[in-house]
């Protein structure tokens, strides 16, 4: 390659670099994302995303003098030859960036890593859920491990709810241990899409309502907040590419997300049509008005652990109260009326079938 080639393909680098990272310093300052010496938190998977957000924003702290103390947290599930490796590399990135390092295990806080709870569903249950998740199962993943799929498909869609629940949970204890004001994580604007056409797809209004703020949970223990929510995926990848970042890039093998790969896929095609499809969607989610007359869930709190929840128990008491009983399906359904933390009225409404059957992943993070 001739020197001055070399010299403008670099200077093209510096310029998407520079591009990139205004865009989301912008996103900062024009949402007030951060106030002067708060100490934040950045859910780090060790993923593409979180590891490019865990890097620009400590750039775009030290070059604009944000203030703010950084910490990464990691959340371990306990999924062997998944998070065991990504956890690896943010213990690499905490050295890369300088920033300490909580992890907080699932095994720790509830008694259960991920690995012994899908024992517990593949020898005890039947996924009542499987007919509608198996014919619209999309990821790429299952697809290129056909032998793992049939089983994964049929078992695995009971327990990423859980997975879900017990997962911002603990993203909040740790954000807790850390004494952190905020929580920020790596949600980008391709996330988001997907989740306001899912939660149409779903009927979903309340969810609907709150996907696309970028500052969520408010009222609740810790703020978390989505610097990346105009962010497209592909602008991600190809900085985390061309900056050389160290991050782990195996899908969950827990995670087939039928819906949620529709969704992808429908905003792909649509992309190709129109590029500003993805942007458009949030625009269209963000400018929804809801009907005074549709019914918004009151949130109160968990009676039982304390945490948010507009039901007497949370989700994830529910369906650990069911693991430790030997009843991993108890809980999984929409409640229909309140949760009073009965067994019987639980055990019920676990069989019943619900439109919670299409649930597919975090549609309101
Ligand atoms: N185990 C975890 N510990 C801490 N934070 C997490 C963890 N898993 C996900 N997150 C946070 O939630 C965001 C969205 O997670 P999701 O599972 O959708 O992965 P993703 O879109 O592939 O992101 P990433 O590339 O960062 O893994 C991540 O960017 C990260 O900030």
């Amino acid at each position: 390659m001739e020197a001055g080639e070399e010299k403008s393909k670099k200077a093209g680098g510096e310029c998407f670099y520079e591009v990139f990272e205004e865009e989301i310093h912008q996103v900062i300052v024009g949402n007030r994302l951060f106030k002067f010496g708060e100490r934040v938190a950045i859910g780090a998977s060790g993923g593409k995303d979180s590891s490019v957000l865990a890097y620009v924003l400590s750039e775009l702290n030290r070059r604009h003098s944000y203030g703010l103390d950084l910490f990464l947290l990691s959340i371990d599930e306990g999924i062997t030859g998944y998070r065991d490796d990504s956890l690896e590399t943010v213990k690499r990135n905490e050295v890369q960036y300088g920033l300490p390092l909580q992890i907080v295990s699932y095994k720790d806080l509830y008694g259960w890593t991920m690995d012994e709870i899908v024992k517990m569903i593949g020898l005890k249950n039947n996924c009542t859920f499987c007919g509608v998740f198996r014919r619209q199962v999309r990821s790429k993943f299952l697809h290129s491990i056909p032998s793992l799929s049939k089983f994964l498909q049929n078992r695995l869609f009971c327990f990423m709810i859980l997975c879900l629940v017990e997962f911002l949970k603990a993203l909040d204890r740790g954000a807790a241990l850390l004494k952190v004001d905020k929580l920020v994580t790596g949600h980008n604007a391709d996330d988001i899409a997907e989740t306001v056409v899912l939660n149409i797809l779903r009927g979903d209004i309340a969810r609907l309502s709150r996907c696309t703020s970028i500052t969520t949970g408010e009222d609740g223990p810790i703020p978390r907040c989505k610097p990346f929510k105009y962010t497209y995926e592909k602008e991600i990848v190809m900085y985390a590419y061309f900056k050389k970042l160290d991050y782990f890039s195996t899908e969950c093998i827990y995670s087939p997300n039928a819906y949620r790969g529709f969704a992808c896929e429908f905003i792909n095609d649509l992309e190709r049509l129109r590029p500003r499809a993805i942007l458009d969607i949030i625009k269209s989610g963000e400018d929804f008005r809801i009907a005074t007359t549709t019914k918004m869930p009151e949130q109160g709190t968990c009676e039982r652990c304390g945490y948010i929840s507009s039901q007497k128990w949370c989700k994830a008491c529910v369906l650990l109260e069911g693991l430790n009983r030997g009843l991993p399906k108890m809980g999984i359904g929409r409640p229909r009326g309140n949760v009073n933390g009965d067994y019987k009225d639980i055990k019920a409404r676990s069989t019943a079938k619900t439109i919670e059957s299409k649930q597919c992943g975090s549609l309101d993070f």
